[in-house]
This record gives structure tokens, sequence and C-alpha cells, in this order.
């Protein structure tokens, strides 16, 4: 028998998952079928998104061999009916206060950034880049937690040093870019570019660093189709095209409306969906039929 969520403590509720205190030691990590695009959740939840997200977390902290803040298995019994097979067990950590954002493209703000003088979180570029550029080796370009609804400030990596120590910030840096480069070549053996990507770390009570979070779903990644890739062509993203397109294509709302975007046509919702399972099972290799919590 599993227990109820409402036997948990929710601390944390973000846009698209939240967080519960299991007991002392452990956290619930949930992720929804919410989606968010342009800065704006929708009305319309995408079946099964939140259990692809989980399912691509559990296989990369697998893959990666990084030690992490995983604490049971998908089918763990303290995982409650209602969030089985989109939520994780997790030891509760001491987060560091950094996002850690490695990327190996140039584009999104880094690219903003660049433009403006050349250089992302204090690392110079080469002259002449365009969106979508590759950023060989690739950096970490680390940025501050905002307050709900903010966007995260990119960051120095002084100004890391200066925030957390030297020592951290320095195998923060290494962390990232290993853990990074690691995922790449996972997902570019299948044809799938991870142009960057967002770490969280925390510290156990033992004071190992560990990875935590979720690990490189589309929610904190953006991933590329490698066979449409090209340089300085506005690069789509593998998951949230389909929406972002029907919605400024053909849906009549526009980005600058003010107004929140509409519910989305059973159509996009469905082929969205489809386009999730597809980058889990590309990336994998495993089918997300087996995964669990799905219809019975
Ligand atoms: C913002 C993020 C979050 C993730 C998922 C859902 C809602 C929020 N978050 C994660 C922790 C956290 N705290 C202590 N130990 C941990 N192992 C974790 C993790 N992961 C705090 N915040």
């Amino acid at each position: 028998m599993r227990p109820e969520l409402s036997e948990y403590t929710p601390i944390y509720s973000g846009k698209v998952r939240e967080l519960y205190a299991v007991d002392d030691e452990h956290l619930l990590l949930v992720a929804s079928d919410r989606i968010s695009a342009y800065d704006y959740i929708l009305d319309t939840p995408i079946p099964d998104k939140g259990r692809v997200l989980t399912a691509m977390s559990v296989f990369f902290f697998d893959a990666l061999g990084v030690p992490n803040h995983l604490a049971g298995p998908a089918d763990d019994p303290r995982i409650p009916e209602a969030v089985f097979g989109r939520a994780l067990i997790t030891r509760r950590l001491d987060m560091v206060p950094v996002e850690c954002v490695a990327r190996g493209y140039l584009t999104g703000s880094g690219l903003k950034e660049y433009r403006a003088n050349g250089e992302v979180c204090g690392v110079p570029l080469p002259a002449g880049l365009v969106d979508g550029s590759r950023i060989d080796p690739p950096i970490f370009t680390p940025a501050t937690k905002a307050a709900v609804g903010d966007h995260d400030e990119n960051v120095s990596f002084e100004r890391v040093a200066q925030d957390v120590g030297l020592e951290l910030a320095t195998q923060l840096r290494e962390l990232t870019l290993d853990v990074y480069a690691r995922g790449a070549d996972i997902a570019r053996d299948r044809g799938i570019i991870l142009a960057d990507t967002k770490f969280e770390f925390g510290r156990s009570s033992d004071g190992d660093l560990l990875l935590a979070d979720e690990v490189l779903t589309p929610d904190s990644s953006r991933y590329w189709d490698g066979a449409l890739y090209e340089p300085g062509k506005a690069l789509p993203s593998f998951d949230k095209q389909i929406v972002r397109d029907w919605l400024t294509k053909e849906s009549g709302w526009s980005t600058d409306a003010g107004t929140p975007p509409p519910p989305l046509p059973g159509d996009v919702v469905e082929r969205t969906r489809a386009r999730y399972i597809e980058a889990y099972e590309r990336i994998s290799g495993l089918s997300f039929a087996d995964w669990p919590g799905g219809a019975a």
C-alpha cells in the first residue's frame, strides 16, 4: 500500500515541478505534465510529460555514473500512487545556490551577451559567431537562482568564487563541463544535439558534492535535432517547437499580445507528447512503454 501524497509536506512548488519532504533525510521530487512556453505555463497539460522527464533523469543518473541524490528506484514504495512514474525519492541535500550551466552552442541568453560584448559570463569567445555556432570547447556559464517568475542572472566564474569559494567554484565548473560532455556524447551518438544544460548540486550530510535536481531533461536543457542543425538558422527546440509554432503561427496569439496563450488543440498535444517520448527512446535506447505508471 503506497502512502498518500497528502502525508508528505510540500516545500516547493515550481512552474512545472513540486518538492515534498518525506522525512528528515529524504525528499519527493515530482514532475508535472505542465509545459511552459514564452514564459507562460500553458493551460493544457501534455499527458506523460512528467513521466518521460523523470525517466530521462533516471537514465542519465545511471548512464553518467556521477554521484547523485537519488535515494530509491522509480517504483520505490514511498512514492504515492498519484505521482507514480513521475516522482523520485532523493536525499535531502544542502543545495549550492548556483545554476550550473554548460554551453556547447551559442544561443539564447548566451548569444545576447555575446552580441553585446563578445563574451558569455566573462568568457571571451571568438569573433564572428552566430546563433547556433558551436562553442568548442564548451564553457561554464553559471547563473544565480532567480526568484520565482524571474529569469536567472548570468554571472562570471569569479562571482561564483566570491559567493561559494574558489575551491567549490572550481569543482562545480569541472563537474558541470564533465557531465555536459558525457551527456552530449550520448545524445550525439543518437543524432540529437545537447546545445546546453543546467545542473544543480548539493552537499550531503557527510560533505559529498552530489548531482541533484533533474538531469539532462528537455526542461533543463536545449535539445536540437541533429539532422536539422545549421549554424545561423533559428534552431527548433526538439520538444517545444510544435507548441511554439502553433502558438505563434496558427493560433492567432502572439508573444506581444499581453494575454496568456490559448489552450492547445488535441493534435498539438499528442504530437508534443510523441516528441518527448521520441527524445527519451532515442537517447536512452529504452522503450517508454516499460516505464512505471503507465495506463493499466
Ligand atoms: C528548485 C529545485 C526543485 C526541484 C524539483 C522540484 C521543485 C524544486 N530544488 C531542489 C532542491 C533540493 N533540496 C534539497 N535536496 C535536494 N536533493 C534537492 C533537489 N533536487 C531544492 N530546490
